[in-house]
């Protein structure tokens, strides 16, 4: 099925109807205060990570919806004046838009930051597409003996995913094993995810694509919300002033933290109402 296939009049995938919104979210004060001043703030950019962001994880990642009310709030934010709303995921950008379902005005940044709307600023080159072939081939051979694990295929990227994996000991062999072959090769970029791994042959930074967005807008205040280890790399190059918001428990560089997904569709709202 092409994304065509599925969408409504709207443009908008039909394998998510928005659902109401989820009741009012208890924010920490520092919180609600950070979301004030970026109510306030002439422009603001607002990016948000998608898997464990906005739609909970599941087994088959085609299958990623996004939680209820999550993508109404980011569109009444969107559709603000001066304010950029993007999805910035791992996910290759095709498949982002189709199962997110979301549509311009929200900005949709696939490849950990690397793919915009154009695509990729340089294509891959021979070598690279060799080593990505490579790549995919010996993952291929690890899930071929991992009952559950899958391979996905990325432009830049090929990634590993066992979460469907029913045995401890076969996942981790899995990811031992994609850990010591292919992502042990030279000119690759290994990022460990919740249950994947992904090799690129690219790097990417959501940091970079963070300040791409606010060089594009001019935005005073970026905001951030992410839950996985890739997002501390658009973390990390927040600015004094911007705000990062890490979803669930962990390490983080975020200055601040929401406990679930329905915290984050809750304080995106409360930013919608703030600004409106
Ligand atoms: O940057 P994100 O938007 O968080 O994308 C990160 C990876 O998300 C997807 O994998 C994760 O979600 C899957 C569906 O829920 C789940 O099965 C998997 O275990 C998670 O790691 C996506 O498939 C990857 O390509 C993204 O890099």
């Amino acid at each position: 099925m092409t994304p065509a296939d599925d969408a409504t009049p709207d443009g908008r995938s039909a394998l998510h109807p928005d659902a109401d919104p989820p009741a009012a979210v208890d924010l920490s004060p520092e919180l609600a205060d950070a979301l004030g001043r970026a109510a306030r703030t002439p422009t603001l950019v607002i990016a948000c990570d998608y898997d464990g962001t906005l739609a909970p994880f599941v087994d088959d990642p085609t299958l990623a919806v996004p939680a209820p009310g999550a993508i109404d709030a980011l569109d009444r934010l969107a559709g603000l004046p001066r304010t950029t709303v993007a999805l910035l995921s791992g996910r290759n950008r095709e498949a982002l838009a189709r199962v997110s379902g979301a549509v311009a005005p929200l900005v949709l940044v696939g490849s950990h930051g690397s793919e915009w709307e154009g695509g990729f600023d340089t294509p891959l080159d021979d070598d690279e597409l060799a080593r990505l072939d490579r790549v995919g081939s010996e993952l291929s051979e690890i899930v071929s003996r991992t009952p559950g694990a899958h391979v996905e295929h990325k432009p830049t990227a090929a990634v590993l995913h066992v979460r469907p994996v029913e045995d401890p000991a076969l996942r981790q062999r899995a990811m031992a094993e994609a850990m010591a072959r292919p992502a042990a090769l030279d000119g690759v970029f290994v990022t460990e995810g919740k249950n994947v791994v992904e090799i690129a042959v690219r790097e990417a930074s959501k940091g970079a694509a963070i300040e791409r967005l606010v060089e594009q807008t001019g935005a005073e205040i970026a905001i951030f919300i992410g839950d996985d280890v890739t997002d501390e790399r658009g973390f990390a190059r927040l600015r004094d002033g911007d705000i990062g918001i890490k979803v669930g428990d962990g390490r983080t560089l975020a200055t601040h933290r929401v406990a679930d997904i329905p915290a984050v569709v809750g304080l995106l709202s409360r930013l919608a109402e703030l600004r409106g």
